[in-house]
């Protein structure tokens, strides 16, 4: 809910804080420049500001709540409060406040949580309190009665009084937290036709990397729908990033899938796991990516084991981030439902398809490497010079 006439929203950072003055600047930059794209692609009219320690959207109250919401889509964003500005005039705000609670409160307990970032002001947050607290419990007297609750009020004015100008809000809207997207490096993104994954994604873009996504074709274990899937969450993503580019790399894997089907039974699942790290790491040498993010929970399947995902993360140098890995299922489900990448198709393909009656849960190296191709790597580094660039 925002006050009446709001035609500002108000941006808060947190991780970006704890950075050095430089790097600070560079990441405000950054989190502005992301706050206009998601602005100009959901046709969102407003102007960025980099005011003070913190990025403010100039907009109209038509379309502060959208532009609300677009703020805390980016991340970096800790919270957001569409606000109305005033001048820092004592009475400016007080007044100011009375009108607010006039046309929003409508019963039940309030505060005001005044904070003042000048402490040359002839007055303070106290004040502002007080005398803000007394005018809405002026304003709306009449109509019912007003209560304070201190430590949890139902509806909470916001003042924030910076050096010329003030800012009323009456909420303070959550987003990612996390870093601004383009803080880090690339990651490339292991997607396949799973809740999981878009969400391990998710995590990497939260704390700043961009990632490439890459999904590797399984051939007649995947199958048209399962790729539909794939891109359709790599879509949802890239809502989050649009001026990041967000195509996919589509890692040609049927025929490695069909062999490893044929030769291979209880160790079947952990070879087509190095196949996809190895066509990863082959990936990110060619599109400067320095790390893979998949989404593997610890137990979740056989080739999630402890010691599975040990030995087949050996197939490559380059760090596989598992965001998930400590994560309930029931989590992981709740959280890609909030960020839009739950899809409750429940297709009998992808993975699960490949995997044979009686999965190995306790393997070693020497003979997971003696029982699987010989040259499974080098169709991994094949596939992935293969791979094709296709619009998700
Ligand atoms: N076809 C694929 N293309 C790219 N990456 C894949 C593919 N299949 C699996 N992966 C990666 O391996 C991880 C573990 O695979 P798993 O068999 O658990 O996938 P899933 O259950 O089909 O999907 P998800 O893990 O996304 O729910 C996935 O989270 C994903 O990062």
């Amino acid at each position: 809910m925002h006050p009446p006439g709001a035609d500002v929203v108000l941006i808060r950072h947190g991780d970006v804080n704890t950075k050095s003055n430089t790097v600070k600047r560079y990441m405000e930059g950054l989190l502005a420049e992301n706050l206009e794209a998601l602005l100009a692609d959901r046709s969102i009219p407003g102007d960025v500001e980099q005011r003070w320690n913190r990025p403010l959207i100039h907009t109209t109250e038509e379309h502060v709540e959208a532009a609300t919401a677009a703020a805390t889509d980016a991340f970096g964003v800790v919270s957001a409060s569409p606000a109305l500005t005033t001048s820092t005039e004592f009475d400016r705000i007080v007044e100011a406040l009375a009108e607010i609670a006039r046309r929003r409160y409508d019963g039940g307990t309030f505060a005001v949580d005044a904070r003042r970032a000048d402490k040359r002001l002839p007055y303070d947050s106290e004040d502002l309190a007080r005398e803000g607290g007394q005018a809405i419990w002026d304003a709306v007297e009449g109509e019912f009665e007003p209560e304070v609750d201190l430590d949890d009020p139902d509806l909470t004015f916001g003042v924030e009084v910076r050096e010329d100008l003030a800012f009323l809000y009456l909420e303070s809207v959550p987003g990612p937290g996390g870093l601004p997207l383009g803080a880090q490096e690339h990651v490339i993104a292991m997607v396949s036709g799973g809740i999981d994954s878009p969400v391990a994604a998710y995590e990497m873009m939260k704390r700043g990397s961009p990632i490439v996504p890459a999904y590797v074709d399984l051939g007649d274990y995947g199958g048209v729908d399962h790729e539909a899937r794939a891109m359709e969450t790599v879509r949802t993503l890239s809502r989050y990033a649009p001026n990041f580019d967000t195509q996919v790399y589509r890692i040609p894997g049927g025929e490695t899938v069909d062999l490893l089907v044929r030769e291979m039974e209880e160790g079947r699942m952990l070879s087509l796991r190095r196949f996809f790290y190895r066509a990863a790491e082959t990936l990110a040498e060619l599109v400067d990516a320095h790390g893979i993010v998949t989404g593997e929970a610890v137990g979740q399947k056989s080739s999630q084991t402890v010691q599975n995902l040990g030995v087949t993360s050996r197939v490559t140098d380059l760090p596989i981030h598992r965001p998930l890995l400590t994560r309930d299922k029931q989590e992981i489900t709740a959280m890609a439902r909030e960020i839009g990448t739950y899809t409750d198709s429940t297709i009998d393909a992808g993975c699960n398809r490949v995997a044979p009656d009686r999965a190995e849960t306790n393997a070693r190296l020497e003979p997971l490497l003696a029982a699987e191709p010989d040259d499974l790597l080098e169709r991994a580094e094949e596939a992935a010079r293969n791979a094709e660039l296709v619009e998700p």
